[in-house]
C-alpha cells in the first residue's frame, strides 16, 4: 500500500520511542487515528475529555520521557492546550497532534463546525505557538517529513511540548519514507570553548568559597544532568539539597542528601544548612513566588551558580551553548574537596520524622494518616502530590531509594494527579503508583480513574477529605472555598459498571486506614480509592506559614511608578 503522511508520523513517533499515545477522536482526526493504530507499535490509551488526555500524556512522559496526545480541531485542542501549558511549565515533551479542516476549506467561504462560525482559522495555530518550542501545521503532503521532523526535534532537544497540526484529508496523502531517525533524536553538545572557560570560572568561583552547597532544581530531570550532579557532589564531598519540585531526582538515601530546601517548609534542616553555606552550586533551579515562599529565600546572585539545558549562569558571566550535564561533569574534573557543609550538617542533621501510632479506633489524624501513606512507600512506588496540603505532606515522606516523587509546582494545576498518574501508570505499569488528592483538586478530573479501571492499572488513590479547598482558606478564606460533598467512595466504585475490579473505601479511624491499605496493596485487577477522612483545620503547619506568606506576596500593592 502507498506510505502515507499518517505512515509517517506514527513511524516517527515509535522511532522516538512512543509506545502509548493518549486520544480522544474527532471527525478532524479520525484518519489519522487509524494510521497510528495500523502501526504495529503504536497502541492508544482513549481519555474522558482533551484536558485528561493532556494530562495523561504528561505523565506518561513523567515515566517513559516523551509522549504524545491527539485531540480533534478546536473545541479538543482549545482544552488540551491547558494540559501542555502545564507541560511546557513542567519540563515535559509533549506531542501535540490535532485535527483541522480540511485544505479546500481553509481558503473557501465555507463555515465549519467546532469552529468560531467565522472564516479564521487560525486561532489554534496563535494559542499553540505560546505554549509550545515548536507549532507546525501539515498544509501540503510533501512538506509533511521536513515540518513533523523539525518539531519532533525541538521536542526532543528543549524537553518542551510542540504541536503539529493535521488537516483532515492529509493523513492519506502520499509522501516520502522517513531517513534515519538520527535527524532527529542526535543530541547537542556543548561549545568546547563555551564549555571550558566557563568550567574554569566556576572552579575559580568555588576555590574562594569555603563552605559550598549543591542544590538541585526541576529542570536538572529535563536536562538529563542527575548523574554528573553526584559526579560534582562527590568531587565536592559537599552537601546537597533538592527544590520542593526536586524531590526524589536525588536519592534522599544518598550520603549527602540533607532534605528540601524551602525556607519554613523545607525537611531536614536543608534551610539551616543553606543558611549556613557560603555558596550555592545550583543545578535546574527555578525559584519562583511558591518555591521562594514570596521571594525570601534563595541565594544572592553573588553566590549562585546555576545551570539550564544549555547555558550557564556564574556571578558576572553567562555562557550559552553549554550544557548542564557536560558542565557539572567537567567541572567535577576541576574541582577538590570543600565539605565545610557536610560536616557542619552532621552536626545539626535532626532524626527523621516519625510520628507514634494513633488510638486505631479514634477519628483519623493528619499526622496517622501520614504515618500510614509513609508505611506504603517503599523503592517501587511513585508518590504524586497534588496541589493541595498534599504538597506539604507529600514533602514530608522519606523516600527509600528507588522511590519517586511527582508534583506540579510551576504549572499548579489542581485535578492534575489522577490524569497525569494514569499515563505515569500506563507507561510504568510494574510501579507501584499512589496518588495523594484532595477533595477539592479530585472533582475537576476524577472521572478519569475510568481508564485505570479499563486497563486494570492497580492505582492507589488515597482522596483526603477535609471538606473544601483548605490550600486556599489558608491564602486567603471565603465563601467560595467551602464545596459540595461526594461519595467519592461510591464514585470509585461506579466506574466498575458491569465488569470493572475497582474499590471504592472510606476510612475514618487508623483501623479503618489500616484495612483499606491490605485492602488496596492486594487489589492487583485495578484501582482502589480510600476516601480519608481529615478534619478541615487539621492541615500541615507548613501550609499555614507558606499560605499567609503567599497571600502576602500576592496582595502587595501596585508600585508607585507603575
Ligand atoms: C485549575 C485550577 N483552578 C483553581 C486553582 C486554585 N486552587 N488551588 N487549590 C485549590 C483547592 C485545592 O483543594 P483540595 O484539593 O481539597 O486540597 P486541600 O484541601 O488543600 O488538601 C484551588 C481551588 C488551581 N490551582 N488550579
Ligand atoms: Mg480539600
Amino acid at each position: 500500500t502507498q506510505f502515507t503522511v499518517g505512515d509517517y508520523l506514527a513511524e516517527r513517533l515509535s522511532q522516538i520511542g512512543i509506545i502509548n499515545h493518549f486520544v480522544v477522536p474527532g471527525d478532524y482526526n479520525l484518519k489519522l487515528l487509524d494510521y497510528l493504530e495500523y502501526h504495529p507499535k503504536l497502541s492508544e490509551i482513549g481519555c474522558c475529555n482533551e484536558l485528561n488526555c493532556a494530562f495523561a500524556a504528561e505523565g506518561y512522559a513523567r515515566a517513559h520521557g516523551i509522549s504524545a496526545a491527539v485531540v480533534t480541531y478546536s473545541v479538543g485542542a482549545l482544552t488540551a492546550f491547558d494540559g501542555i501549558g502545564g507541560a511546557y511549565a513542567e519540563n515535559l515533551p509533549v506531542i501535540l497532534i490535532s485535527g483541522a479542516p480540511n485544505t479546500n476549506d481553509l481558503n473557501s467561504s465555507h463555515i465549519l463546525h467546532h469552529t468560531t462560525g467565522t472564516h479564521n482559522f487560525d486561532y489554534q495555530m496563535d494559542i499553540a505557538k505560546n505554549l509550545t518550542v515548536a507549532a507546525v501545521a501539515l498544509r501540503r503532503a510533501n512538506e509533511a517529513p521536513r515540518l513533523i521532523d523539525h518539531a519532533l526535534r525541538q521536542a526532543v532537544l528543549q524537553h518542551k511540548p510542540v504541536y503539529i497540526e493535521v488537516p483532515t484529508n492529509m493523513a492519506t496523502q502520499p509522501c516520502p519514507k522517513p531517513g534515519p531517525i538520527s535527524a532527529v533524536i542526535e543530541p547537542e553538545t556543548s561549545d568546547k570553548a563555551s564549555l571550558e572557560q566557563a568550567t574554569d570560572v566556576a572552579a575559580d568561583l568555588i576555590s574562594k568559597s569555603e563552605k559550598p552547597i549543591m542544590l538541585a532544581g526541576p529542570k536538572i530531570r529535563a536536562a538529563g544532568a542527575e548523574k554528573a550532579f553526584l559526579k560534582l557532589a562527590g568531587a565536592l564531598d559537599a552537601a546537597v539539597v533538592v527544590q520542593p519540585n526536586a524531590k526524589s531526582f536525588i536519592s534522599e538515601e544518598y550520603k549527602n542528601y540533607a532534605g528540601v530546601y524551602w525556607g519554613l517548609c523545607s525537611t531536614r534542616a536543608a534551610d539551616k544548612i543553606g543558611d549556613f553555606a557560603d555558596f550555592f552550586i545550583g543545578a535546574g533551579t527555578v525559584f519562583n513566588d511558591y518555591t521562594s515562599n514570596g521571594y525570601k529565600i534563595g541565594p544572592s546572585a553573588e553566590q549562585f551558580i546555576d545551570s539550564d539545558y544549555m547555558h550557564v549562569s556564574l556571578p558576572g558571566y553567562e555562557f550559552t551553548r553549554v550544557k548542564m550535564d557536560e558542565f557539572l561533569s567537567r567541572l567535577a574534573d576541576k574541582v577538590s574537596k570543600k565539605n565545610a557543609t557536610m560536616v557542619e550538617y552532621a552536626r545539626i542533621k535532626p532524626a527523621l520524622l516519625n510520628y507514634a501510632p494513633a488510638n486505631p479506633k479514634e477519628l483519623l489524624t493528619r499526622e496517622e494518616l501520614m504515618r500510614q501513606i509513609q508505611g506504603v512507600i517503599d523503592g517501587n512506588t511513585t508518590l504524586y502530590a497534588e496541589t493541595g496540603d498534599s504538597w506539604f505532606n507529600g514533602m514530608q515522606m522519606n523516600l527509600p531509594e528507588g522511590a519517586k516523587f511527582e508534583i506540579e509546582m510551576q504549572w499548579g494545576h489542581i485535578g492534575w494527579s489522577v490524569p497525569s498518574a494514569l499515563g505515569y501508570a500506563i507507561a510504568a505499569p510494574k510501579r507501584r503508583t499512589v496518588i495523594m488528592v484532595g477533595d477539592g483538586s479530585f472533582q475537576l478530573t476524577g472521572q478519569e480513574l475510568a481508564q485505570m479501571v479499563l486497563h486494570k492499572l492497580p492505582v492507589i488513590i488515597f482522596l483526603i477529605n477535609n471538606r473544601g479547598y483548605t490550600i486556599e482558606i489558608q491564602i486567603h478564606d471565603g465563601p467560595y472555598n467551602r464545596i459540595k460533598n461526594w461519595d467519592y467512595a461510591a464514585f470509585m466504585e461506579s466506574f466498575n459498571a458491569e465488569d470493572g475490579k475497582a474499590k471504592g473505601l472510606k476510612a475514618n479511624t487508623g483501623e479503618e486506614l489500616d484495612q483499606a491499605i491490605q485492602i488496596a496493596l492486594a487489589n492487583k485487577e485495578g484501582p482502589t480509592l480510600i476516601e480519608c477522612y481529615n478534619h478541615t483545620d487539621d492541615c500541615t503547619k507548613e501550609l499555614v506559614a507558606w499560605g499567609s506568606v503567599v497571600g502576602a506576596t500576592n496582595a502587595r500593592a501596585p508600585a508607585a511608578d507603575q
